[in-house]
């Protein structure tokens, strides 16, 4: 039985832990999953240490989301920095879901960005864990997660 700790943030304006854990769960079965929800993005890391280190999780998602303003973005590559050493620090994937406020036009394609985001990381965790094969077949082919993807480029 593999564990997967599921870290978010009050912060966020969509339940993206929600999504992830949904998605999670339709997509197979042998794992068990943790969350712990923190108030804001620089507050994942150490959030995701302890569900590696003392609830001992194979694999974590981070889910937060960035505000518009500058320090908004500031705190954003802190959180996103914190989240990297957690995981040298472990040596255990930390997969950073992160939607940024502005990337959305309305407040109702922040939700669907948020969902699509954090149910297509889900599947990646997922993969991650259980099946690498299928990232590998994929390797180079422009996926994203969230809006389209962007597809392979090809050598003339
Ligand atoms: C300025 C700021 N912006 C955000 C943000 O855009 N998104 C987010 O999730 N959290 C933000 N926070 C809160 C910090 O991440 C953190 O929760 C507090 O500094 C308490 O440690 C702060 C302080």
């Amino acid at each position: 039985m593999k564990l997967i700790g599921i870290a978010d943030t009050t912060f966020a304006r969509y339940d993206m832990g929600k999504a992830a854990i949904d998605e999670l769960e339709r997509t197979g079965t042998g794992f068990r999953i943790i969350r712990v929800t923190v108030p804001g993005m620089k507050d994942l890391p150490v959030a995701c240490k302890k569900l590696i280190e003392e609830q001992h999780c194979d694999i974590c998602m981070a889910l937060g989301m960035p505000g518009p303003m500058p320090k908004d973005k500031m705190c954003a590559d802190e959180a996103s920095n914190g989240l990297i050493r957690a995981q040298l620090m472990t040596n255990t994937h930390i997969i950073e879901v992160f939607v940024h406020e502005d990337e959305a036009k309305s407040d109702s394609e922040l939700a669907w960005l948020a969902d699509r985001r954090a149910r297509e990381h889900a599947v990646n965790v997922y993969d991650l864990l259980f099946r690498p094969e299928r990232l590998t077949q994929r390797a180079g082919t422009g996926l994203r997660q969230g809006f389209e993807d962007k597809g392979p480029v090809y050598k003339q």
